[in-house]
């Protein structure tokens, strides 16, 4: 196969980006298309499948370029010549010959498939760091080695048919006269699972608002608020609204969603994407301190908490976590849903329900935070339902979600009638 060397030299720079920079693999694809919009349907495949393929096996090529695995994240020592190196043996193990570019000259072929049949460990094996293999061969025990080759998996592309502009088989009938092939999920009513790899975001389709890119298993979360047309809905975790543009869909465009994040940059683009779908009535507000929940205390008849979480059941599709996380981050965060899920519950009226929802597929992050808030709370509170995703069952993203219910209030006792009070006695003056 003929490679270009400005195709490598771009691969080299944008791995540096991921590993040195720390910036997102999908930005730094992103990017790397912008800057060359010449690039032909090939050259961008090569590319984005080599910087995918990379930081998901890591640690993997790392040891079969040769480099030592105690320093295969540390970014001050990582250079230009280890990262050639690094997709050398990427190269090669895809079954492709070297080119003949002066920065492979040194690559020996036969080394790297010599270490590539050697045992070491299944962190090495499977591109995890020890603490995250520690970590979740604890808390999943035998779970963890299907959910663990699942994650590795490069992820596939779903849809999310906006039903405010369409419904799914005449989006899958336009797809198809498009020339885009999808296959409906009989589990998941409002999504199309797309076969090949497309820009989808550049169809006409996309444009229109008729869909969002959208993974099978975010897709569960929304409906699993049970929301109806009319009510009050706060989505206190909005981000850029992905589950916020499904809520409005679900409510037929009436009734009222808050959207509320901490991050104003986010919201703007709820607003553009809300704008695109049709998506009406979903208002934001920046969270910029307790006023703002003060102000909707007991509002909600339902409150969605897609809380900030380690991500590990996406891993698919955001590799590099893998290389950013760390134990004292996932931590932090803990800390951070419970409160998050203390503080923000008082938005839910009697009667109204939450759902505490993360892409994680720790239970430490899960079914443990939401024991615990019960343990506190349970006399205002009670568990309706849990959905677990797992990866490796569904072949979907790794996601959880639990349904809670506010109790409703006491109803009030009736009106105590007052005895008549009788006139008490002056007490005998004292002599
Ligand atoms: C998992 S993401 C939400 C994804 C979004 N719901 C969606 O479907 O596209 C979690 C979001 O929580 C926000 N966040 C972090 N801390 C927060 C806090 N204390 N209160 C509200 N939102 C917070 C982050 O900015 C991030 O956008």
């Amino acid at each position: 196969m003929k490679l270009h060397y400005h195709l490598i030299a771009q691969i080299i720079s944008s791995l540096r980006d991921v590993f040195v920079d720390r910036r997102y693999a999908d930005k730094v694809v992103e990017f790397a298309f912008k800057k060359h919009p010449k690039w032909g349907s090939r050259d961008r495949r090569l590319f984005a499948e080599a910087i995918y393929e990379i930081v998901r096996h890591w640690r993997w090529y790392w040891h079969l370029a040769g480099l030592p695995d105690s320093e295969h994240n540390h970014p001050e020592l990582l250079t230009p010549e280890k990262l050639w190196h690094v997709w050398s043996a990427y190269w090669i193990m895809a079954e492709n010959e070297l080119p003949f570019f002066d920065e492979v000259n040194g690559v020996r072929r036969g080394a790297i498939i010599e270490r590539s049949k050697q045992e070491v460990s299944p962190a090495l094996r499977h591109s995890i760091p020890d603490w995250m293999e520690s970590r979740l061969s604890r808390e999943l025990g035998a779970a963890w080695p299907a959910i663990r080759e699942t994650l590795n998996k490069p992820a596939d592309v779903y849809l999310r048919v906006n039903t405010l502009k369409t419904e799914r088989r005449s989006l899958k009938t336009r797809l198809a006269q498009d020339g885009f092939t999808t296959e409906t999920l009989k589990e998941i009513p409002t999504a199309l699972h797309m076969r090949q790899r497309y820009n989808v975001f550049g169809m006409a389709a996309f444009k229109e608002g008729m869909f969002e890119v959208q993974d099978a298993s975010s897709q569960c979360v929304a409906p699993f608020l049970q929301v109806e047309p009319g009510m009050k809905v706060v989505d206190a975790c909005a981000g850029a609204g992905g589950k916020t543009l499904h809520l409005g869909a679900l409510m037929q465009n009436k009734g009222k969603i808050i959207a509320l994040d901490v991050h104003d940059w986010k919201l703007t683009e709820l607003r553009r994407r809300a704008a695109r779908a049709g998506v009406d009535v979903a208002e934001t507000r920046v969270i910029e301190g307790t006023k703002t929940l003060k102000r909707l205390a007991g509002y909600a008849d339902r409150l969605l908490l897609d809380v900030p979480c380690s991500g590990l059941g996406v891993l698919r599709r955001n590799p590099d976590a893998k290389w950013k996380l760390s134990n004292e981050e996932i931590d932090r965060l803990i800390i951070e849903q419970q409160d998050i899920l203390t503080r923000y519950s008082a938005l839910v009226k009697p009667g109204g329900k939450m759902v505490y929802a993360t892409c994680s597929i720790l239970p430490g992050e899960n079914e443990l935070q939401v024991q615990k808030f019960l343990a506190a709370h349970g006399d205002q509170w009670t568990l309706e339902e849990e959905l677990k995703i797992n990866p490796a069952e569904t072949g979907h993203d790794g996601f959880y979600a639990a349904r809670l219910l506010r109790k409703p209030a006491a109803p009030t006792p009736p009106a105590v009638v007052e005895a008549q009070e009788t006139p008490v006695e002056a007490p005998a003056q004292e002599a």
